[in-house]
Parts: structure tokens; sequence; C-alpha cells
């Protein structure tokens, strides 16, 4: 009874919806009360892509360990089902008050402006800092210096709070794990690493400009990992405000079924507060920065027929996702506020709804509405389905259920240096961690001790000595790469990463001062480790550090770092595009590398052929089909690295090969003189050879831009963009269009200033990697000249 009684605890407070990785595909939603086992979440592993070096394949006495424990616990009956059976009252509870949040939004939209209120409002803090305030303080989500001073978030913050809600006169108590992400595309890995781990989002919109480009991409993100969210329609103080237009944007742009759960209470400068469309009654703040909030039955006279004709607004949208709503419409029934809420809570989770609130975060108005809306409709983490990589059964997917008395499975995805130590963020997945537990990277089978573990607070921590399953905390001295599954050893699973965009640009690096080498790489080696779109290499010929990365701002923002925290001055390069190379059809080879310098000779014949790779256009692969022995094995594998290392350096402009495949069938040793290293190089001179050949092509990064201008400036943006790319789509709204095109990188140096110029600084626009394509001849031309020519002018000097 007991356990009945848990599990019903549980499953209530999840109202599950059907999910099945079907996002807004018009399934019907069920109300049923399932299961916690029942095959009724969304799956995270759609449309994700594995970024950790490889999965563990070596069969370590670790693994064999783990494998033995995981069968010694089925033989224990800890099942899911069994774990189910055994949650507490209590637990099944805390699970049911747990939310991890993120909030992602156009830039300057008042993410953090939201977040730092969220902080106050439930204690964290005890007064406001705002994003480039007169206090001089700064946002306490934005702790770095470079933040501060930019008034952009560049690093996602990761914080908790605890908000006690009021219903019906009962307070319950919910435990909010919150990021705020940076809105701008460069820091895409912030949002991305962030959806990876979160349960549900808030998307924040700016009242005047709806959905703006970078919704556009933020959306996306959110589709990617399935994220549920609900929308906030800020800056209600703004002259021009107008919310009811972002809720018809968020329908006709993002696709997403919305409807607005409240009207505003005057507007712009005479903004009071809202109407609750559910329970029909009035919300303003009162007292010092809004802190009370007061709620009154009486809705101003002037709105009463509004609010009647936006409730049913709202009613007949849930009507469209919702089956038990839209079988009361057909009755002609009216829905309680009972019954609209978890209506909307189905879904919502479901993905097939996004319900709308409005307030102004700078005026501290109606923040606290939007807290409840976030425990009324995003999920708790029993609500969401995670699924784990079985080792032990080829990869099966398994389904990782947030009870503490499961195995541990927990997922590091973000890395940070601070004053204390290498501090790892953790999501987890099953299982509860102790303080001096050891645990198991998954990828490397190191087993490691946990010597402290943290709930973060912006750059401020709290020390805890547990932390329960569906918890977000930080770990002290783990050594990891960002994406790493930890496990307590009992189960061989491993977990997939989040999306890791390509980088697309890149500048040569170095410091000013020599003696500041150490630093430099030090500091470098941290950002890498850190960030994955950060990427760093060596230019062997020129013998320059390449640093690449999103885009202009991301790594200039890394070279201010290292002045700043590092006190390295560098000099950089121009920025350059990430250019690609790659091969259009096959070409045989037969290189036969012999040299005799006096000493020992290098010998090595490698016979075959070069062609696309069929299987994936991004990546390239090896194979060896030699018969009889003519290349013995450890030679094989010296060709092999030899065509990793051409790779790096494509023979057209020493940019990364990509999407091409090498097959060996013959070749021939000398007893002397073959060597690893004849093979090594036999090989990468052979590619090269064999290159030109092949249809030897430059390629170059295209960008999916998402242009958002007022209607009259469409044909002015439309001849800009003519000359850029090839146009995808166009919307025209009433007042304004938005563009999406595919565009190369390098037609978009200066395109702010031009679309500035074309739209009377009305115009905006995002970018986004969208896939490498061939560029047209005349600059492949141009580039392998230019290439050549510093080549020559380098072997001449
Ligand atoms: N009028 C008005 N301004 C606001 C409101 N909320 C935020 N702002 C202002 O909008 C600007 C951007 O706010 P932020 O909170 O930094 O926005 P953000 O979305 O976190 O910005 P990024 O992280 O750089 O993308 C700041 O100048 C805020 O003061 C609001 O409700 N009304």
């Amino acid at each position: 009874m007991r356990v009945l009684r848990a599990v019903a605890a549980l499953n209530s407070s999840c109202a599950l919806g059907s999910r099945q990785g079907a996002r807004y595909a018009g399934l019907a939603c069920r109300a049923a009360l399932t299961a916690p086992s029942a095959p009724c979440y969304s799956s995270r592993l759609s449309g994700l892509r594995h970024f950790s070096r490889s999965p563990v394949s070596r069969a370590s006495s670790a693994a064999e360990a783990a494998l033995k424990q995981a069968k010694e616990l089925a033989a224990a009956n800890m099942t899911p089902e069994a774990a189910a059976a055994r949650l507490t009252p209590e637990e099944a509870k805390r699970l049911a008050r747990v939310r991890n949040i993120g909030i992602a939004a156009h830039i300057d939209s008042g993410k953090t402006t939201v977040s730092e209120r969220i902080l106050f409002y439930t204690g964290r803090t005890k007064a406001i800092h705002e994003v480039r305030g007169r206090d001089g303080v700064g946002a306490k989500m934005d702790s770095m210096e470079l933040e501060r001073e930019r008034g952009i978030t560049i690093q996602s913050a990761a914080t908790f709070a605890d908000w006690k809600k009021v219903e019906n006169g009962v307070e319950e108590t919910y435990h909010i794990n919150l990021i705020d992400t940076p809105g701008h595309i460069d820091f895409t890995i912030e949002v991305e690493r962030a959806m990876r781990v979160l349960d549900g989002a808030v998307m924040v919109l700016c009242a005047v400009s709806g959905v703006q480009s970078q919704t556009i991409t933020v959306d996306r993100q959110m589709k990617r990992y399935n994220v549920p969210r609900i929308s906030f329609v800020n800056k209600m103080d703004r002259m021009g405000a107008n919310p009811f237009k972002a809720v018809e944007m968020i329908n006709s742009k993002l696709k997403i079924p919305a409807a607005a759960v409240q009207i505003p209470i005057g507007s712009e400068k005479e903004f009071e507060g809202v109407v609750d469309l559910i329970h029909m009654r009035a919300i303003r703040n009162d007292g010092q920065r809004g802190i009370n909030v007061k709620v009154s039955n009486t809705i101003p006279e002037h709105l009463k027929e509004l609010a009647e004709q936006k409730r049913q607004e709202l009613i007949e949208k849930l009507a469209d996702v919702d089956d038990e709503i839209a079988e009361m419409f057909l009755e002609e029934k009216t829905p309680t506020p009972e019954q609209i809420k978890a209506a909307i809570r189905r879904a919502t989770i479901g993905l097939k709804f996004t319900p709308v609130l409005m307030g102004s975060a700078l005026a501290d108005k109606c923040i606290q509405p939007m807290l409840d809306a976030v425990c009324d409709y995003l999920p708790n983490p029993g609500n969401v389905e995670n699924v784990a990589l079985d080792r032990s059964k080829k990869e099966e997917p398994v389904k990782l259920l947030p009870y503490n008395s499961l195995p541990f499975v927990g997922l590091a995805f973000k890395l940070e240096e601070n004053p204390y130590g290498q501090l790892t963020y953790m999501r987890v997945y099953q299982g509860s961690l102790k303080k001096g537990q050891y645990l198991y990277n998954a990828r490397t089978d190191k087993k490691v001790r946990i010597p402290r573990i943290v709930r973060m607070h912006a750059n401020e921590m709290e020390d805890v000595s547990e932390i329960g399953a569906g918890e977000i905390c930080a770990v002290f001295g783990v050594e990891c790469a960002s994406g790493d599954t930890f496990t307590d050893g009992r189960l061989p699973y491993g977990m997939s990463s989040m999306y890791v965009p390509e980088s697309v640009m890149s500048l040569s690096i170095k410091p000013k001062r020599s003696s500041d080498a150490d630093a430099f790489s030090k500091a470098m080696n941290r950002f890498m480790r850190e960030d994955p779109t950060f990427r760093l290499h060596v230019d062997e010929e020129s013998e320059e550090t390449i640093i690449s990365g999103m885009g202009e701002l991301h790594l200039d923002i890394y070279v201010e770092r290292l002045r700043r925290e590092y006190k390295v001055d560098c000099e950089t390069g121009k920025p350059r595009v990430a250019y690609r190379e790659t091969i259009s059809k096959r070409a045989d080879f037969d290189y036969l590398l012999k040299r005799q310098t006096g000493g020992p000779g290098d010998y090595a014949r490698v016979v075959g052929w070069i062609e696309p790779n069929a299987d994936n256009a991004e990546a390239n692969k090896f194979e060896t089909r030699v018969v009889g022995g003519n290349i013995p094995d450890k030679y094989l594998a010296a060709c092999g690295k030899g065509f990793e290392e051409a790779c790096l350096k494509g023979p057209l402009l020493g940019h990364r090969v990509i999407g091409a495949s090498m097959v060996i069938t013959d070749g021939a040793t000398h007893v002397t003189d073959s060597s690893d290293y004849a093979f090594n190089l036999a090989t990468q001179m052979a590619f090269r050879k064999a290159f030109a050949d092949a249809g030897g092509t430059v390629l170059e990064p295209l960008m999916k831009t998402t242009i958002t201008a007022p209607a009259e400036f469409q044909g002015n943006v439309l001849m800009l963009m003519n000359k850029r790319g090839t146009i995808v789509d166009t919307e025209v709204g009433a007042d304004e269009f938005t563009m999406v095109a595919e565009c190369s990188l390098n037609a978009m140096f200066g395109f702010s200033t031009h679309l500035r110029a074309a739209t009377q600084g009305k115009g905006e626009f995002s970018m986004e990697f969208s896939h490498y394509a061939p560029a047209p001849p005349h600059l492949q031309k141009e580039l392998i000249a230019k290439y050549e020519k510093e080549l020559d002018a380098k072997r001449t000097k």
C-alpha cells in the first residue's frame, strides 16, 4: 500500500504525455497516469552525435567487473520496476518537486535580467543587480568580468533556488536548478550542453520584437533535444509592446501551437500586471522590487471582454492538441481551471504546446507567476525519458530512471576551472552520489574518488554531502572530458553526448613575449578542455598556432581572456574561414618510396585507391585489403597513421580533408630499409599524388542565415542576399518578414554593416553552420593560387 501510494504520488505529479520522439506530430496526448516504466516519455537519443572520442571497447578488468556487478544487480532483483516499487513517498515527492530548467532566447531579450529576479524572489540573493547596471556590480549570473563589461552572457551559469509555490492556500517548495544561457550564436555550445541536460526551458521573447532570428536558432536547439518549454514575453513596459504578436509569431514562425495564458493590465509605461486567464483573476506586484504578489478576483472592467475572448482562444488551442479538452469542447462543456492546467501540462511536456506568459523583468513585474508556471507545466526528471547505451549489449539503448536506489549514472556536461580547482558539472540521471564515493569514467574506465560535491550558485558554491537522482551538481577533482559518462561501476553504460557544431573560423595567434609561452599553453589547454567548439592546432610548415571556433566574437573573447586571466598579450592574424578539402571520384595509386642517403635508406611501396567515403561525407575511412602479407600488419598500421596525417593538411590549401576513403590493396617491403616511418610517408605521398586525379575540391562552410526586418526593406534584403547565397525560405508577416538563406561564410564578412545600411538599422540576423559545400570554381582557383604563392615564398626564404 505504501509502495502504491509512492508510485501514485509520483505519477500524479508527472501527468505524463505521449511523446516518443513525435514532436508536434499532432498525436493526441493521453491523460493516463502511467507507471513510471511505461513508454510515454520523450527520447533524448534522437539526432545526437557522439563526440567523446571513442566508445570504450577495451575489455578491461573494470568493464568485466562492471558486467559482473550488473548481473549481481539483476540477481538482487533491483530492476527499474523493483526500484520504483521501493520508492518511498518522500523520494517520490522530492522528485516531483525538482525542475531542471534553462533560460534561452535571442540576444538581449532579458534572460539574465529574468534570472536575477528569479534569484531574488526565491531568496537566493538579497539584492538585484542589473546587467550593465549603474551600481557597477553587474548581474549575479554574468560573473565573468568580460560579461559584465560587455553586458553579454558568454558562459552559461548554473544556479539553484527553492521556490515556494502556494496553491489553494497550501505551500509547496520546488527545487529549481537553473541555467542561464548565452544568446549569441558564437557561444552556441553553451546552449547545446544546457539543452542536453535540462528537462525544460523558459523561452524569453521581447514584447516588441517577438520571435527574432536567434529565437529561431534556440527553437531548433530545443527541438533537437526534445525540450518542453514555456514562453515568457518580457519587456512589456517597452513602447510598442504587443504580446499577442509574439504569440502569433510563435505559432507561425516556430510552428508550435501557442496561446496566451495571461493578458496584460495596462501597457508600456502603464503596464501594471496581468489577468490570469485560467482562474480569471488579476495579478499585480507590490512592495519593494515587486516582492509581493497581489491576487484579486476582480478583473478590470475594460479587460473583461478581451479576457473572455483570449480564454476561449486558449481552450480552442488546447482542444487542438489535447483529447480531453477536445472532447469537452465538442460537448460544449467549460473546463475547470484544474482541467485547463492539467491539459497545458500534458501538452507542454508532450512538446505539442507552449503556454505564453508575460511581464517585465526590469520593472519587477510578473516574474512570480512565471515561476509558478515552471512548476505547473515543465516536467520533473521523472517525466522525461533519458537513455543510456549498454556497452555489453552492442550499445543497446536502455532507459535511465531517476531513482536513488538504482545504480549511479551521471553525465559530465561542462568543465570549468576555478580558483579552487577543476570543477565538473554533472547531471545525475540515476542513483545518488555521496561525497567520498568512487565513480568510473565509462570512456576511460578510470576510477575516481569524488572528494567534494557542490551546488553551484553562479560563481559561488555550497557544499553538499549527497546529491539525489535527477539533480544537477558540480564535483571537484575529476579529470575528464566534457560529455563523459560516469557510473558507480555496476552498469556498463555510456550516454550519447551533445551535438558539437563544426568550427568555421580560425586565426593565427602567438604570445607577444616568449616568456609567456607556458601560461599561453596552460590557458589553451584549459579552454580546449572546457569548450569543445574551441580548437587549436599547429601548422607544421608555418609553425603558426591556429585557433578555431564558432565566429569572430568567440575567438575574440578567448584572446581577451588570455590577456585578462593569464596576463598573456597576443598577436593575432586575420580571421580566416575554416575551409575543408575533399575528393569527388576514385583514383588509383601505386607509389614507391625509395631513398638512399648513405646510411639505411627508406623503402615502402603502397598500392590501392582513394575515393569519396560513401558512408559519411564528413568522416574519413581507411581500409586494408592486402593479401599474402605483402605489407606486414605493423606497417599497415603506419599506413593508417600516414593517411590520418595526410588528411589533417590537404594538398590544395592545407586545410583538413573530409569525406575521403583510402584502400590499400598491395605493396612491397625491403629487408633493411622498410620502417613504420617509410610506410607512413609513402602513404602520405601516395594520397597527395592521387588527390588531384580524384577530383580534389575545396569545400566552404555554408551558414544557415536567418534575417528578420520590417517588411518595407524586403526588396533591399533580397538584393543583399541574392549576391551572397541561396534563399531557402521567406515568410512575410503583417509588418515584418523572415528570410532564411544558405550563404557561404566567406560572403558574410562585414554583413552586419551592409544589413544595417539596407534596413536603416532595423534588420537583424543570426548565422548557424549548416554544412560544407564546394566553393565556387573561381574562389577555389583564387585560394589555391594564394596558397601556392605563400608556399613558394616560404621555400625561397
Ligand atoms: N525595458 C525593459 N528592458 C529590459 C527588460 N529586461 C531586460 N531589459 C534590458 O535589456 C537589456 C538586455 O538584458 P539582458 O538580461 O542582458 O539580456 P540577455 O538576454 O541576458 O542578453 P545576452 O545574454 O547577451 O543574450 C539590458 O539592458 C536590460 O536592462 C524589461 O523587462 N524591460
